[in-house]
């Protein structure tokens, strides 16, 4: 191409190996996405389903920088999602994250509007999280969580609300609870196996992290890493069995039922029954989480063909404001990513159709009516019509264009119509063809 080696004619193979002669790279950075046109519709209608459900839910949406300073991520039980920090230093010499989770977030503001806002809180965000992840696995390094949270309710009534919101969702989206299921659980069955096992409050956190890799590691990784805390092999095998536990009355028979774990867990499941969604639950002990922060019940949705990743996943987190230096407020929260849904929907067939759709399509026949054309245009729009203004095309690519982008009407503007002041008219669905009056159109 004649053009410089530092610029792209049209249509010139643009290099996807970095700048080596001078051409820019157009991919985006590693492990990121563009949304294209086709692909941010999917974004905004799946974005739209959530906005909708914490309407329906009556929670309030907030917002929060997606560079964060790095002390609010800076934790000791060896999560993945810290090993991952995507962080760095600024100019200013201040160590910072893209935020890898929205959560320490929501935490800061209700710390930061203390006194000034009245619990309960019930908050939701959509936003980008990062992860500088290796790309040796070629997973992606960013996706965009819903995330919904509430401050000030000790009781299970926030978690049986947070689950039916998830259902909502997953109604709103077609999915059925043959094709999603939601594995329920809570901490304190840890907590009490351990407690049983008189096993040190230190290690509650670390043995969480270790025994949420239950699925991904084998049996016998997991019973190192346990051992490796310095837990007894008597320990870590009644770890191992209660966490296998499918059964809320098998729980109970272990456990005993004055325990919290089995009271929580029995209120929740009656809750479901109530609000009718008891088909899309099940009790299952080996679902711990892996943020280290989780206090009480966690779940996650899951696909029942094991195809996918966790769809979503939350639980109650009381105790992680103090680790910001303020006072304790119960909270339970979820976070729901944008990229396995999808996945799902692709999965099960329900991709909406995601076409352009616009209200009119206005082209003058000849240039001299390019003025008319754009009050046409103007006038429509004021009356909330989308309008594409088309000029310097022959009519048959107009005609294509029109059937493109799904227009209801074209408005042709022509010189003989225009001299008696009206305008030519085509239903695209029923290619019915009338004049009107420019000055009447709407
Ligand atoms: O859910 C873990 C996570 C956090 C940040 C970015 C991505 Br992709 N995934």
């Amino acid at each position: 191409s004649s053009a410089s080696s530092s610029t792209l004619t049209h249509g010139q193979e643009a290099s996807t190996h970095g700048d080596a002669d001078g051409v820019v790279d157009v991919n985006p950075p590693r492990g990121t996405r563009d949304f294209p046109p086709e692909d941010m519709r999917l974004r905004t209608w799946l974005f739209d389903q959530f906005r909708e459900v914490s309407r329906l839910m009556a929670f309030e949406e907030v917002d929060f920088p997606v560079l964060e300073s790095e002390a609010l991520f800076i934790r000791k039980a060896g999560e993945e999602i810290t090993q991952q920090l995507y962080n760095f230093e600024d100019k200013g010499g201040r160590r910072v994250v893209l935020r890898p989770e929205i959560t320490p977030s929501l935490a800061r503001l209700v710390i930061k509007q203390g006194k000034s806002v009245s619990l309960p809180l019930k908050w939701f965000t959509i936003g980008q999280c990062w992860r500088y992840e290796r790309m040796t696995r070629g997973r992606r390094r960013e996706h965009y969580q819903w995330n919904m949270d509430i401050f000030g309710v000790p009781k299970v009534r926030a978690e049986a609300e947070l689950l039916q919101a998830i259902v909502l969702l997953f109604q709103r989206l077609g999915i059925t609870f043959s094709d999603v299921g939601i594995r329920v659980s809570s901490r304190k069955v840890l907590q009490a196996v351990l407690n049983m096992y008189s096993i040190p409050e230190h290690l509650f956190t670390e043995v969480c992290v270790i025994v949420d890799k239950l699925g991904k590691l084998t049996r016998e990784e997991i019973e190192k890493e346990l051992m490796s805390t310095g837990l007894s092999s008597e320990a870590v095998q009644g770890i191992i069995e209660v966490l296998s536990l499918k059964s809320l009355s098998k729980l109970e028979e272990v456990l005993g039922s004055d325990v919290e774990a089995v009271a929580d867990l029995k209120k929740l499941f009656s809750f479901a029954e109530q609000y009718g969604y008891a088909d899309w639950i099940c009790f299952d002990a080996s679902v711990v989480r892996g943020l280290a922060y989780y206090t009480g019940i966690v779940f996650e949705a899951f696909d029942r063909e094991g195809k996918l990743r966790a769809i979503c996943g939350g639980g109650r987190y009381d105790r992680l404001l103090s680790t910001f230096g303020s006072e304790d407020i119960p909270a339970c929260g979820f976070g729901f990513g944008d990229a396995v849904i999808v996945e799902l929907l692709k999965e099960k067939a329900v991709l909406p159709d995601m076409s352009r759709q616009i209200d009119d399509i206005v082209f003058p026949l000849d240039e001299v009516l390019e003025g008319p054309a754009s009050s046409i245009a103007s006038s429509l729009r004021k009356k909330g019509r989308a309008v594409d203004l088309v000029e310097d095309k022959r009519l048959k690519w107009v005609f294509k264009h029109a059937e493109r982008i799904n227009a209801s009407r074209l408005i042709l503007v022509g010189n003989s119509e225009w001299e008696r002041g009206m305008v030519r008219v085509k239903i695209l669905s029923t290619r019915e063809e009338f004049e009107v009056k420019a000055d009447e159109l709407e």
